[in-house]
């Protein structure tokens, strides 16, 4: 069976972690191995890099090079060798999240960014030129005010969730850019309606790519 890697993005109160453990059972029970994890972190390296950046106050470009040396080690030490042994890797946000929270969020310069995506992403299992990307992208699209309600009072806030609506806005509309940029890596789910509902909705897209049958 050949590898499969999605990575599940949205603001932080989205619903990721509410839908991938479920998505993960589904996918066990069809007899695929799947591999769960997340960035930043994933590795021992990439967890200190992400303690680092989630409590830390920094520039821009340190975050967004922190982002990316965890981006690194993680693909190496996990990603790679689970697309190699024909697994599922589900990832918990990848490099969207870089252009929505550190380009998008802080305004940081997208060019950068992308010269950074290139280094990082190119992998040596893929010929020169070509970047690891997820085979596709859930982005669970919701409105930061929503977000904010169902975050507020339920644990005391990272750096990032301390951040004001926004500041979520722009992250937001980072994502939707980077969607339209490439629309059929994206499977856009309306995350503001119950978790029934987005659960019905994310399966069935998932079933219209052959990723669920
Ligand atoms: N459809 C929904 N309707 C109402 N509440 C929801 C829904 N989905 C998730 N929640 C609740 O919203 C909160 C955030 O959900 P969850 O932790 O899954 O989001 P997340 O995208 O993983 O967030 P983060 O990126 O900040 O970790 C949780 O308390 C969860 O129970
Ligand atoms: C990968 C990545 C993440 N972030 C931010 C987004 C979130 O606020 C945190 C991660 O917390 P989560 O509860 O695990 O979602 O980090 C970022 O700013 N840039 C990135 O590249």
């Amino acid at each position: 069976m050949s590898g499969l890697f999605l990575s599940f993005e949205g603001i932080d109160g989205a619903g990721k972690s509410t839908h991938i453990e479920a998505l993960a059972a589904a996918l066990r029970a069809r007899g695929r191995t799947v591999v769960l994890t997340r960035e930043p972190g994933g590795t021992p390296v990439a967890e200190q890099l992400r303690a680092l950046a989630l409590n830390e106050a920094m520039d821009p470009l340190t975050e967004a090079l922190l982002m990316f040396a965890a981006r690194r080690d993680h693909l190496l030490q996990v990603i790679e060798p689970a697309l190699a042994r024909g697994e599922v890797v589900l990832c918990d946000r990848f490099t969207d999240a870089t252009f929505a929270y550190q380009g998008g969020g802080r305004g940081f310069d997208i060019a950068v960014l992308e010269t950074l995506e290139r280094w990082v992403q190119s992998v040596p299992a893929l010929p020169a030129g070509r970047l690891r990307q997820p085979d596709l992208t859930v982005w669970f699209d919701l409105p930061p005010a929503v977000a904010a309600q169902r975050l507020s009072g339920a644990r005391v806030p990272d750096k990032f969730e301390a951040q004001p609506q926004a500041f979520f806005e722009r992250v937001a509309a980072a994502y939707a850019r980077r969607a339209q940029q490439d629309p059929g890596r994206f499977l856009r789910v309306q995350a503001d309606q119950p978790r029934e509902e987005v659960w019905t909705e994310l399966e069935s897209g998932l079933r219209s790519r052959g990723i669920l049958t």
